[in-house]
């Protein structure tokens, strides 16, 4: 799958919360924009097989054509109904389960069955020591120059094609955001956290490859609903930022 798609090209990503309740004529309301490049389904607590495929379920009736991507955090809730799954290897993890321990455990259980092409790993830098993804990883928060070395660790040691600086729930800093792309050689940046508004947006857009969008769904859906109309009125991701 993630051959045939232009996956680096993606500006903006919605991520689905499986145990996050919202009005379902809402959700299939905000998947009818135009600006939604690709649609992720994980989350860090509650993950179960059927919230996963209630979820998905809906996702599959709504007015939506783009890539469904599952976010892989719970073994039991790994899904046939998506196209494709993100695979989550958390750097600053304090615990080696969340950087090689649930994976030897998932290839053990379903290597067999697994097609890679379907594959693609994110190299999870988890910044805000508040979110749930921190407590549940036992994340050892970088500072600046940690982030960094991340960078060079993932490109020219372990060779993984995505970095995703991840600040869940809060606003992060763009300081850091732009000193990675100025390095950056072959890494795609993923940024994700506490995006409410289009200044926010465009700012992260404008220093990450990728942005990621998850809270605002369930917190101020109308917000998320102008993040998506701006975009598609000015394409700002494609052609003002993207250089
Ligand atoms: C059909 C078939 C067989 C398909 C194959 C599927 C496949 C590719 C299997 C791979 C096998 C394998 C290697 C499995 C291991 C899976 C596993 C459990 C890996 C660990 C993943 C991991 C490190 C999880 C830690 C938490 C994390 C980084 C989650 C990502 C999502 C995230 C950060 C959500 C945001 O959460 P947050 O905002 O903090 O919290 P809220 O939910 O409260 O918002
Ligand atoms: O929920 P928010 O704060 O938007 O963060 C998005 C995503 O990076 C969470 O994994
Ligand atoms: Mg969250």
């Amino acid at each position: 799958m993630w051959q045939d798609v232009n996956w680096r090209d993606w500006g903006i990503i919605l991520k689905l919360d499986p145990d996050k309740k919202i009005r379902e004529d809402i959700l299939k309301e905000i998947l009818s924009y135009s600006g939604i490049d690709a649609v992720i389904v994980g989350g860090t607590q509650n993950i179960t097989r059927d919230n996963t495929e209630v979820l998905l379920q809906i996702i599959h009736d709504a007015d939506y054509e783009g890539p469904l991507i599952q976010e892989i955090s719970e073994l039991q809730a790994v899904s046939v109904n998506v196209d494709g799954y993100l695979l989550p290897v958390v750097l600053n993890a304090g615990h080696r389960d969340w950087f090689i321990g649930q994976h030897l455990t998932g290839i053990k259980a379903l290597g067999h069955l697994i097609n890679w092409s379907q594959v693609l790993v994110e190299a999870y830098v988890i910044c805000n020591p508040d979110s749930a993804a921190a407590r549940r990883t036992q994340a050892i928060v970088p500072d600046r120059e940690d982030l960094l070395a991340y960078q060079t660790l993932i490109e020219e040691v372990y060779a993984l094609p995505i970095l995703y600086v991840e600040y869940s729930g809060r606003y992060g800093n763009p300081d850091w955001l732009k000193a990675l792309k100025e390095r950056r050689k072959k890494a795609h940046i993923f940024y994700g956290g506490g995006i409410e508004s289009v200044p926010q947006a465009e700012e992260m857009g404008s220093l990450a490859d990728t942005i990621i969008i998850g809270n605002l769904i369930y917190r101020q859906p109308q917000k998320l609903m102008e993040i998506l109309d701006h975009r598609s009125k000015k394409s700002f991701l494609q052609e003002a930022y993207h250089d």
